[in-house]
């Protein structure tokens, strides 16, 4: 077995190396693309808004105007006064000071001007048919002009006998945020009324219904109303605008990406840890079983197996199992390859035990495992499923285990021996358990820790210790496996003082399924 350590593989680190760098460049552009974006979002919006309030105020000031000019149409025509007399002119004088939006009336006769508000001054009179209708029965003249020279263009209105020609320039005559333009307009008709300064081809632009947006840099907000449209035109967001939602937005960016940043550097840690390895490994199913003989020292004989985990990297190596062991201890993962162990070995080893019935399992169990109540209904369940009685299965649990969960140690290796397992208890010698607890513990058997094997026919202190451990065992009257032997001066001395059982390199290591198979079928065929 290699000694590989629990490390990502040179492929996996580089992997992760190279997600988390992606990651954490996406953790730090993100955060700050997002806020810039919502900067740009936000000036757009506010810009848009801008727009369609000066928009929404050239609708309002129109719509008010158009209904005063038709007030004074209404007005007028209720009048009974003999037209272009002193009176008459009077009343449309009146009609013209009151009205604000009305600049002039006329009263004409067929297409004639007769007179007009001031009474020796006369405007044009239209020289072409309506631009269009309202409401029916007023017709509508573009571009007319009042009685004073050079005056603006002026929207002439008709209705019956009266004229009155409304100044439309003031629909779009108000203060507006710099660099946006106004106009005014009836669709299919040309442009009643613009800002000075409107650039002509945006003129024409909107005089054909198009909108200049976005392509040069430009927002266009449009409200209509009756068939009319005020329309606001405006630069699509101000550099001071973003620059002012930046100083918002940017710190909350920045903030994110910090935090961004230290979760993938916590999460890569977490990643590239052994414990990542491991759970890592238990998904990908990269755990396999050997099996070590134990054998009776009196006729060299197969007496059963220990169960040994072992796990096979994809590159080959093997990670010892007292390297993950204590690990999956730690982080409460043991009980997942416990499971694991225990599916195992019931698929490895059904045909094996089926056909050997004087042969047995000795599976490893961790304190966790004694403290779990699933873990024999787990056993149970995959024993049946193969046919093993448990008879032929021993539970080794640690003596440093039982000493660890105490009292519920007791009532569960109770619980397994009632249920007919055989309960071991495993390196024992090692963990300062005294006697009188071990006479509490319902125990059949004892494995010697290979420490105290070793010692025989040495002048270690401790070799003082194994002949008392046996004489124990002895008058316990427990079964006696001894581990870890590894010379014949070791097997003479155990055998001769009455252990029974042992288990070591003398004899064999852990095998691989198939090569335990073969042992099986060697020993078999001994007589
Ligand atoms: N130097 C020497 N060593 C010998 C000799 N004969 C056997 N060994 C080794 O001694 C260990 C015996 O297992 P353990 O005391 O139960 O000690 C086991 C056991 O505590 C734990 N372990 C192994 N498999 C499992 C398992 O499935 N579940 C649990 N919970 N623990 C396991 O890992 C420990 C180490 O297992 P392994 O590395 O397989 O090491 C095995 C075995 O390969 C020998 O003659 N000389």
């Amino acid at each position: 077995m290699t000694n590989a350590s629990i490390r990502p593989r040179a492929n996996r680190r580089r992997r992760i190396a190279i997600v988390s760098s992606i990651a954490a460049a996406l953790g730090l552009i993100f955060p700050i693309a997002t806020s810039s974006y919502y900067a740009w979002r936000s000036a757009r919006e506010a810009q848009e808004l801008r727009l369609e309030l000066v928009a929404s105020k050239v609708a309002e000031r129109a719509r008010i105007a158009l209904v005063q000019a038709n007030a004074a149409l209404e007005g007028l025509a209720a009048s009974d006064d003999t037209p272009c007399s002193a009176e008459h002119i009077a009343l449309m004088r009146r009609f013209t000071l009151n009205t604000l939006s009305v600049e002039e009336i006329g009263y004409m006769d067929g297409s004639q001007v007769r007179c007009t508000t001031w009474a020796d001054s006369y405007f044009d009179e239209p020289a072409r048919g309506a631009d269009f209708v309202l409401n029916g029965d007023v017709q509508a003249f573009v571009g007319m002009h009042s009685h004073i020279p050079g005056s603006a263009p002026m929207l002439g209105l008709r209705k019956n006998h009266y004229l009155v020609l409304v100044n439309a320039e003031r629909f779009t005559d108000i203060t507006v945020p710099a660099g946006v333009q106004l106009a005014f307009l009836r669709s299919g008709s040309p442009v009643l009324s613009h800002t000075r300064d409107m650039p002509e081809d945006m003129l024409t632009q909107v005089a054909g219904g198009k909108t200049p947006i976005d392509e040069d840099g430009h927002l266009l907000r449009k409200v209509d109303f009756d068939g009319w449209s005020a329309v606001a035109i405006g630069p699509s967001e101000s550099r001071s605008e973003i620059g002012l939602q930046l100083e918002l937005l940017l710190p909350v960016g920045l903030l994110s990406a910090a935090i961004a940043l230290v979760l993938v550097v916590k999460l890569s840690r977490r990643r590239l840890s052994p414990l990542a390895e491991l759970r890592l490994a238990l998904r990908r199913k990269e755990f396999l079983m050997h099996y070590q003989p134990i054998v009776n020292l009196t006729n060299g004989r197969l007496h059963g197996v220990e169960a040994l985990i072992r796990w096979q990297r994809p590159d080959g190596d093997t990670v010892r199992p007292d390297l993950f062991i204590p690990l999956a201890e730690e982080h409460g993962v043991i009980s997942d390859i416990t499971a694991v162990v225990f599916k195992m070995v019931a698929a490895d080893l059904r045909d094996v035990l089926r056909a050997h019935p004087q042969l047995h399992v000795s599976i490893n169990l961790s304190a966790q495992d004694i403290t779990d109540p699933n873990a024999l209904k787990t056993l149970r369940a995959q024993l049946e499923a193969a046919g093993i009685k448990p008879a032929q299965v021993w539970l080794e649990v640690t003596e440093r285990g039982c000493v660890a969960v105490g009292v519920a140690a007791d009532s569960t290796l109770a619980q397994a021996r009632a249920a007919g397992y055989q309960v071991a208890i495993d390196d024992f010698g090692t963990g300062y358990c005294g006697l009188q607890y071990l006479q509490k513990l319902p125990l059949d058997t004892i494995k010697i820790d290979r420490s105290f094997v070793q010692t025989v026919a040495t002048d270690s202190v401790t070799s003082v210790v194994l002949p008392h451990i046996i004489q124990m065992s002895h008058s316990l009257q427990l079964s006696i496996v001894a581990e870890g032997v590894e010379t014949q001066a070791q097997a003479d001395y155990l055998q001769q003082s009455g252990v029974q059982y042992a288990q070591g390199w003398l004899f064999s290591k852990a095998l691989p399924l198939h090569e335990l198979k073969q042992y099986v079928e060697r020993d078999a065929a001994m007589k």
